[in-house]
């Protein structure tokens, strides 16, 4: 698995509301360092969701580019619900995800092997038998990841994972990914509204603002990093 590097140049997106056009993503450039995680923070509609969407190929772009390196796959993704199939199993749940995004090429074994190893990941394996109803929101979300693991994509998308779960669930999921990618060493995008959340995870935090990347705060470079977070999101 060879985790990537990402580049987007100059992306557009615009969508048409009535009669008007609406510049969801504007003129925007990116770089996703391969083998880290990189957070992307912004206000409520600033076009976090809209870049996703375009990284994981779900919309067009309208111009500009975006550039995978070593990698041709499409990333993994992992949203704020985890999108369990009820009345599947947590290993059905994942050997669908295997079936649906790697069109049957591997191996019934092979397949079964990426389920146990990412189910191990996130200290879930005596859970494969289970139904999703019998699993806590933490469980689920942690099912989630594993999905997204199992795929061993190497580039994965993140659009606010641990949003909806209870803040000591949360910290510890967020413990449980840093170890999860010191390990593996993926190519991460992690949207998060949470700018604490954002510094812990991430080796690079992005700031956009009405669509456009308006700064990047490089994390290891000290106590100030909420600081210059918080400016460029337009606080102070
Ligand atoms: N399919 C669509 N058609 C029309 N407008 C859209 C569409 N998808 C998104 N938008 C608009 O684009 C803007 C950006 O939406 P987006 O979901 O990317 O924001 P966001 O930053 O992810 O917000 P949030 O943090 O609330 O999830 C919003 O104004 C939204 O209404």
């Amino acid at each position: 698995m060879v985790a990537p590097r990402i580049r987007v140049e100059n992306l557009n997106k615009v969508f048409q509301h009535s009669h008007t056009t609406f510049k969801a993503i504007d003129n925007l450039n990116l770089d996703i360092p391969p083998g880290k995680i990189t957070a992307l923070v912004g206000d409520s509609g600033c076009g976090k969701t809209t870049l996703l969407k375009l990284l994981a190929g779900l919309l067009k772009p309208d111009s500009g580019h975006i550039i995978q390196d070593n990698h041709s796959s499409s990333p993994a993704v992992m949203f704020q619900d985890p999108r369990l199939l009820p009345w599947k199993t947590v290993e059905e749940n994942l050997l669908l995800a295997l079936k649906r995004t790697q069109n049957n090429e591997l191996e019934k074994s092979v397949k079964r092997t990426r389920v146990k190893e990412a189910l191990e990941l996130v200290n879930l394996k005596s859970w494969s038998h289970s139904y999703p109803e019998e699993l806590s929101g933490g469980m689920a979300q942690r099912i989630s990841l594993a999905r997204a693991l199992c795929q061993k994509k190497g580039f994965l998308l993140m659009d606010e994972p641990f949003s909806a779960l209870d803040a000591i669930t949360r910290e510890k999921l967020q413990i449980e990914l840093k170890g999860i990618q010191e390990k593996l060493g993926n190519t991460i995008l992690f949207i998060t509204h949470d700018i604490s959340e954002a510094i812990f995870l991430a080796d690079k935090v992005c700031v956009m603002r009405k669509g456009k990347l308006t700064g990047e705060v490089i994390c290891s470079e000290g106590k100030d990093c909420s600081l210059k977070i918080h400016k460029l999101l337009g606080f102070y």
